[in-house]
């Protein structure tokens, strides 16, 4: 069928374009076309017979053609031959391709190196004379165009053809959704196996030192993450937090507070929050607070933080009355969702994540919901050791794009959250709570879980939707290893927590309910007996 290609590649002659290209198409199990074959064989003869008989202007002008046609039907990972994207037209076509979800690949190969291959591979006509001078004044003039043309950029310097297209490979598989919205520097989520490498290109080159903030569980995810930063020459200060909740505390944010004031750290510095949900609040907390604000990447190591916490800039800390009662919207410069961190991931809390999984499907996205559906069994066995290259790698890549694609949304209509934002709140008023009394020994996603089927049944029972849909929660979360009912706490604890949160106005009550799939609603101030109603229905499996 003909279909634009998943990934072009462009670079120097001698880049490995042919190479590396071929090998990543193998893994892909696609097809892989050369752009200078595709010449050779419409015009008939050599290029290099081509280029002597016709002059460069021709040659360029058939070599465009053929490209246009190549990106529209070719499919698979085509290689183009090293001087095209020079061409106006060529690059042109390159810019509108990207522009429909392409992928051009700059493959930044050693210019030593690139230079020896080219000059041994011959059918070269650009090369011609004193192949390693010509070779320097094409890498001159070419390899500005070159960068602002792709807008995937791979270094292969010392890598096996294997190897650099393992990593040609991750960067085109790589998901990006972008967020953007009134009163929101634009930033991308980057979602794929390799994502945490992009760290020093979206810090930029402005900080100095960097704060790393991570607790232990993900101490091998941060040990790779600091060899990334320092390499990339930036001066880091490790910082350990405690676990989960017990790091969301102001007291964890004045210690660090006071490291970064010893340390010297400036507005021109920055932070890097990497860990679970808990780990980015509170590294979001900090770089919002430290100087009134610095700029901060988060790197998300569970599939909760990935789907959810990291992404929309809600920053903040508990305090001993309530959950994430302290904090500020404060956007990152990007967050890396590097699934190869997931390896790591225990089965439980892997499946934590699939509560806020399933909550973005009940409130934007039923795709999510028939993923879930499909795959629940795989997902509920979930195993980190096994998960990469696995089926279930691409489940959870396109569970991850969908989910941050409904928050993304959200987002970037209403980052303070006015209204629209708090349908992301789907669940968690009653999910909040019990976390709080509960000492958070229960898990947020699954205190989410059992949040929606509450929500639920108030939608059921002011008539908004029929049991069916009710039920359907229950099965769904249930079938995924969530939790679907609660029996600790009492009454009277829920009610005075629900009005702490923070959808509450003065002294009324607001939760959000669904009118059916994708469709939820703000509900102001509901019957109390309602509310209770719908809280006796969690106490038990239904
Ligand atoms: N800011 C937001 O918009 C937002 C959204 C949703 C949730 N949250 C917050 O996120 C937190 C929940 O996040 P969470 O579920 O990630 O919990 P968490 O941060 O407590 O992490 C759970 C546990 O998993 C460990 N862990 C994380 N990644 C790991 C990995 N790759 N390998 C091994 N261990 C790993 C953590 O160290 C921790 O022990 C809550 O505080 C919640 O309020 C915030
Ligand atoms: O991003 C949002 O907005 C959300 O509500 C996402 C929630 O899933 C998340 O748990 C958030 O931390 C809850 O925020 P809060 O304002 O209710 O504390």
């Amino acid at each position: 069928m003909a279909e634009p290609p998943v990934a072009v590649l462009i670079g120097m002659p001698g880049a490995g374009k042919t190479r590396v290209g071929g090998e990543v198409a193998q893994m892909l199990g696609v097809r892989f076309t050369d752009s200078d074959e595709v010449i050779e064989q419409r015009a008939g003869m050599r290029i290099t017979e081509y280029f002597s008989e016709y002059g460069e202007p021709k040659f360029r002008e058939l070599e465009s053609q053929v490209i246009a046609d190549l990106l529209r039907t070719a499919g698979g990972i085509v290689s183009l031959g090293g001087g095209a994207p020079m061409t106006e037209s060529v690059r042109r076509n390159l810019q509108k391709y990207i522009s429909q979800g392409g992928k051009v690949v700059y493959l930044q190969a050693d210019p030593q190196e690139a230079m020896e291959r080219a000059r041994r591979g011959g059918n070269r006509p650009m090369l011609a004379g004193d192949a390693a001078a010509r070779w320097r004044a094409l890498y001159e003039e070419r390899d500005p165009v070159f960068d602002a043309v792709a807008n995937v950029h791979v270094h292969t310097r010392g890598s096996s053809p294997q190897h650099a297209a393992r990593k040609v490979m991750d960067m085109v598989m790589e998901h990006d959704v972008h967020v953007t919205g009134t009163s929101i520097t634009p930033y991308d989520v980057r979602i794929g196996v390799g994502t945490s490498n992009h760290l020093a290109e979206v810090l930029g080159d402005r900080p100095v030192r960097i704060a790393l903030i991570h607790t232990a569980p993900v101490q091998r995810h941060s040990d790779r993450a600091r060899a990334l930063l320092r390499q990339a020459g930036y001066e880091v200060s490790d910082v350990l937090i405690p676990d989960a909740e017990a790091g969301k505390t102001i007291e964890v944010a004045n210690g660090i507070w006071q490291r970064l004031g010893n340390e010297g750290f400036t507005r021109s510095d920055a932070v890097v929050g990497l860990g679970g949900g808990a780990a980015t609040d509170l590294a979001g907390f900090v770089a919002a607070t430290w100087m009134r604000g610095i700029r901060y990447v988060n790197c998300p190591t569970s599939l909760l933080a990935m789907v959810d916490a990291s992404t929309g800039g809600k920053t903040g800390i508990n305090t001993p009355q309530g959950k994430n009662l302290v904090g500020s919207f404060y956007t990152p410069a990007g967050v890396l969702a590097d699934m190869r961190t997931l390896e790591t991931l225990p089965n439980d809390i892997f499946i934590e994540g699939l509560g806020e999984v399933a909550k973005s499907g009940f409130i934007r996205d039923p795709e999510i919901l028939s993923i879930l559906e499909n795959h629940a069994q795989q997902l509920r066995e979930f195993n980190g050791s096994t998960f990469l290259g696995s089926p279930l790698e691409d489940v959870v890549a396109e569970l991850i794009e969908r989910t941050v694609k409904v928050k993304a949304y959200h987002v970037s209509n209403d980052l303070r959250e006015a209204g629209l934002r708090e349908f992301l709140n789907y669940g968690h008023t009653l999910g909040h709570a019990i976390e709080q009394i509960e000492h958070f020994k229960w898990r947020h996603g699954n205190a989410v879980a059992v949040g929606c089927v509450f929500a639920a049944e108030l939608s059921s029972i002011l008539g908004y939707i029929d049991q069916d849909l009710v039920d359907y929660h229950r099965q769904l979360l249930g079938s995924l290893g969530l939790p679907i009912s609660w029996s600790g706490g009492d009454w009277d604890s829920v009610l005075a927590l629900m009005h702490r949160d923070k959808k509450a106005r003065g002294n009324t009550l607001r939760f959000v309910v669904l009118e059916g799939i994708g469709h939820p609603i703000h509900l102001e101030d509901p019957p109390i007996e309602a509310v209770h109603e719908a809280f006796e229905r969690i106490r038990s499996a239904h």
